[in-house]
C-alpha cells in the first residue's frame, strides 16, 4: 500500500466503489475553483491546445461542449477551425457503445440530447476523427483518466485504428489511482 507523499489522494482505486469516492472528491475540487481562477486556467489550457494543434496539425478533432465544471475551451474552437481543422462533437447513441461524432462548425446551432448533453442541432454523422479532446474529471501521472463512469471514451479509444487522445484537466484534479483493464491512457494531457 502506497503511503501519502503529498496532498494528492493516494487512495487505492482498483475497485468500483473507490472510483466512485474519488470521482466525488474530484468533482468537489473542480467545482470549488473560483470563477476568476477558472477563467485564467481555461485561457492557459486554450493557449496550450492551440500550440499543440499548430505542431500536430490534425485534419479532424473531436472537441467537447463543457458540462458541470469542465474546462471551457469553446472560445478557441473557431481559431482551430480557421486553421483548417474539421471539428466534430461527440454523440452518445446508446448506453454501452462507443461515441459517434457529428460534424460541427463554430457558431452552428445546438440542441440537447436525451442525456441532457448539448449536441449540434443539424450535424451529420461523420467518421471517427484523428484526435479526441477528452475532458478529465481526474487524471494520473501515467496519463490515465477518470471520467463520469460511462466508459464512452474508453470504448471509443478501443477502436482500431485508435484515435489519438488528448486529455484536458485541471492540475488540481491530478490524483493517484490504479488503471483498470479497459482503461486506455491519454497520448498527452494538457493541464493547467
Ligand atoms: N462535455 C462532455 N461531453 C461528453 C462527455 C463528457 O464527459 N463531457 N461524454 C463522456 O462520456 C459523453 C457523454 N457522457 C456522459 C455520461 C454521463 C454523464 C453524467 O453526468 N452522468 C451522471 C450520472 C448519470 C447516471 O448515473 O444516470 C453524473 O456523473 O452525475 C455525462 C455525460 C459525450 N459528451
Ligand atoms: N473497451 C471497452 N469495452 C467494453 N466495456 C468497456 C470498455 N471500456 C470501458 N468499458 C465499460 O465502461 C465502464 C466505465 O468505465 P470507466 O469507469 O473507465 O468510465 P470513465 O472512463 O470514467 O467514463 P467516460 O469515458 O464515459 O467519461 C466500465 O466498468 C466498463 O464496463
Amino acid at each position: 500500500m502506497t503511503q501519502p507523499k503529498n496532498s494528492e489522494h493516494k487512495v487505492s482505486m482498483e475497485t468500483a466503489p473507490g472510483r466512485a469516492e474519488l470521482r466525488k472528491i474530484l468533482r468537489q475540487k473542480r467545482q470549488s475553483i473560483p470563477p476568476e481562477d477558472k477563467a485564467l486556467l481555461d485561457a492557459e489550457l486554450g493557449k496550450q491546445l492551440l500550440a499543440w494543434c499548430e505542431h500536430h496539425t490534425p485534419a479532424s478533432l473531436a472537441v467537447y461542449w463543457p458540462i458541470q465544471a469542465e474546462p471551457d475551451l469553446r472560445s478557441y474552437y473557431q481559431q482551430l477551425q480557421e486553421r483548417g481543422i474539421q471539428l466534430v462533437l461527440p454523440l452518445v447513441t446508446a448506453k454501452d457503445t462507443a461515441l459517434s461524432f457529428l460534424s460541427w462548425q463554430a457558431g452552428d446551432a445546438m440542441t440537447v440530447d436525451s442525456y441532457g448533453i448539448a449536441i449540434p442541432a443539424h450535424g451529420r454523422l461523420v467518421a471517427q476523427p484523428d484526435v479526441l479532446l477528452i475532458p478529465c474529471l481526474g487524471w494520473n501521472a501515467e496519463g490515465y483518466r477518470l471520467g463520469y463512469g460511462g466508459g464512452f471514451y474508453d470504448r471509443t479509444l478501443a477502436a482500431i485504428p485508435r484515435p489519438m487522445a488528448i486529455g484536458i484537466g485541471y492540475a488540481c484534479t491530478r490524483a493517484e489511482f490504479a488503471a483498470q483493464e479497459h482503461d486506455i491512457p491519454m497520448d498527452c494531457i494538457i493541464s493547467a
